[in-house]
């Protein structure tokens, strides 16, 4: 298991953990009596239709959408009245995966993983070089790090997206449509890659409309629908109905 996991789950042993939480968009309520806890090293798909709410709780679990009620942990940090000052710790406790990938376009692929070194207060340039190296290697991209974003396919672009979030050792990863702007076979490579994250004791946590994904690569499924979560089992789900 992950070095630090001992101090990013509670005292219940989850590293996300929600109680009664009730999440809102404005005015609008997205999501109501949310219960759910993953435990270190768990791979969880949240799937759900369009705009039922599955961005919505991972804003919740990154703290770009303010937990105002029930109780949330995760990776370390309760989130009610969560310091803004404390949000940077949390956010180097996990890595966010977009599924516009979210590259600087204006700078190299090493440039763009450099930046959020300096930014989270990496110093030593040896360290920077070594572990850019390391989270490219890890992604299979080791000799793209003199590419600028537009010279790489979707699918390589999502990689580096991947390396980005690895690079400060999370504990866990939150993918948001991670594959969905990317065609099936490199959909594949993704959620293989994603896979031996986890399998090297990350939790991830990830959202998606591919339910091919889900056919081929099962595990624990929680679906939001109807303003609330249930958790479904893989053979209880009825594929043609999802969408
Ligand atoms: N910033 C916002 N302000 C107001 N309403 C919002 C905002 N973001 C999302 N919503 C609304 O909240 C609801 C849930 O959206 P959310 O993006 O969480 O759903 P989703 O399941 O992730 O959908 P999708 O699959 O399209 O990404 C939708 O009705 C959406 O219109």
């Amino acid at each position: 298991m992950d070095k630090s996991s001992h101090n990013t789950v509670n005292k219940e042993g989850n590293i996300v953990d929600f109680n009664n939480v009730y999440i809102r968009q404005q005015e609008h309520l997205i999501l109501q009596d949310v219960n759910f806890h993953i435990k270190p090293g768990e791979f969880v798909y949240l799937i759900g239709k369009v705009g039922s709410g599955k961005s919505s709780l991972l804003k919740t679990m990154y703290n770009e959408l303010p937990l105002q009620e029930g109780y949330g942990f995760v990776a370390g940090y309760p989130l009610k009245s969560l310091k803004k000052s404390k949000v940077p710790f949390l956010r180097r406790k996990m890595g966010i995966v977009f599924q516009d990938f979210q590259l600087l376009s204006d700078r190299t692929v090493y440039n763009n993983l450099l930046f959020v070194l300096k930014a989270t207060g990496w110093k030593n340039k040896k360290e920077i070089d070594k572990r850019i190296r390391e989270v490219l290697s890890h992604v299979d991209m080791v000799h793209k790090g003199y590419k600028m974003p537009h010279q790489l396919s979707g699918g390589e672009q999502q990689r580096i997206g991947i390396a980005r979030a690895l690079l400060n050792e999370p504990d866990l990863i939150l993918a948001d449509e991670p594959t969905g702007n990317l065609d099936p076979e490199t959909s594949d490579e993704l959620m293989l890659l994603l896979k031996k994250i986890c399998e090297g004791g990350r939790t991830v946590v990830m959202a998606t409309h591919n339910y091919n994904l889900l056919k081929k690569f099962p595990g624990r499924t929680i679906r939001c629908e109807d303003t609330r979560l249930t958790e479904s089992k893989q053979e209880e789900i009825d594929f043609d109905l999802l969408d």
